[in-house]
């Protein structure tokens, strides 16, 4: 499975929540045309998702469970429940939080569940550290998607350092967060990413607009 992934793009299709594109059949749609531009994986947010996806294509799918949660700010795929639910759904690498923060349920027996289910655990992680300690746990896969997002302001760029340092800790490194621009995922990928996993640059429409739109803005208050 993770050999299908080595060397190739990832495309996360996951829309604005409650926008015009969130519909299981909108994502499956940008999942086809994602794997017809090259991506060899994808990574779905939410079952219904995953099952129209799963139903699509047989291309490997990181499935993952999105909550907001009154007592912890962890959010993906924080409960065993949601483990079960995403490898029902058809899920072949399921990625947790493994962030060191409040959480209702330890990352190790996430990763657990997901190796009982006969599946590949990935960790999203903030940190080096977090990357080791998922490691650690059984994690197979470790990606740096929760750095810039675990408190203060989110950076513009990608944090190249995470995926080198997560590279040394050992197993399938994942870059993702903010790759925005092909060249950024080459240079991940010379930093020692196995992949890379691409997703407002291509699915969220309303995101990659307000990009320009405040180009363009800036642009005219030059002018101005
Ligand atoms: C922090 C968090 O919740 N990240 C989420 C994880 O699935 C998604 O919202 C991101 O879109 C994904 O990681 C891809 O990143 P980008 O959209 O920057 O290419």
């Amino acid at each position: 499975m993770l050999d299908r992934l080595r060397g190739k793009l990832v495309v996360s299709c996951q829309p604005v929540p409650d926008g015009p594109m969130d519909r299981p059949e909108i994502v499956a749609a940008f999942a086809l045309a994602a794997l017809a531009g090259g991506a060899a994986g994808l990574r779905i947010e939410g079952v219904a998702n995953v099952v129209a996806v799963r139903a699509a294509t047989d291309a490997p799918i990181i499935g993952i469970i999105k909550r907001d949660l009154d007592d912890s700010p962890v959010r993906i795929t924080p409960y065993l429940e949601d483990v079960d639910a995403l490898a029902d759904a058809g899920a072949d690498i399921i990625a947790v939080d493994a962030t060191l923060r409040p959480r209702p349920v330890a990352v190790q027996p996430l990763i657990e569940r997901i190796a009982a289910r006969g599946l590949i655990a990935m960790a999203d992680c903030a940190t080096a550290e977090e990357g080791q300690a998922a490691h650690d746990a059984g994690a197979s896969v470790l990606g740096s998607t929760m750095s810039g997002y675990t408190g203060g302001d989110v950076p513009a760029e990608p944090d190249y350092e995470l995926v080198a340092a997560l590279g040394r800790v050992g197993g399938f490194v994942v870059a993702e967060g903010r790759y925005h621009r092909p060249e950024q995922a080459a240079r991940a990928r010379t930093l020692g990413a196995d992949t890379v996993v691409v997703g407002s640059a291509i699915t969220r429409t309303e995101h990659v607009t307000s990009w320009f739109v405040q180009a363009l803005a800036e642009g005219n208050r030059k002018d101005g």
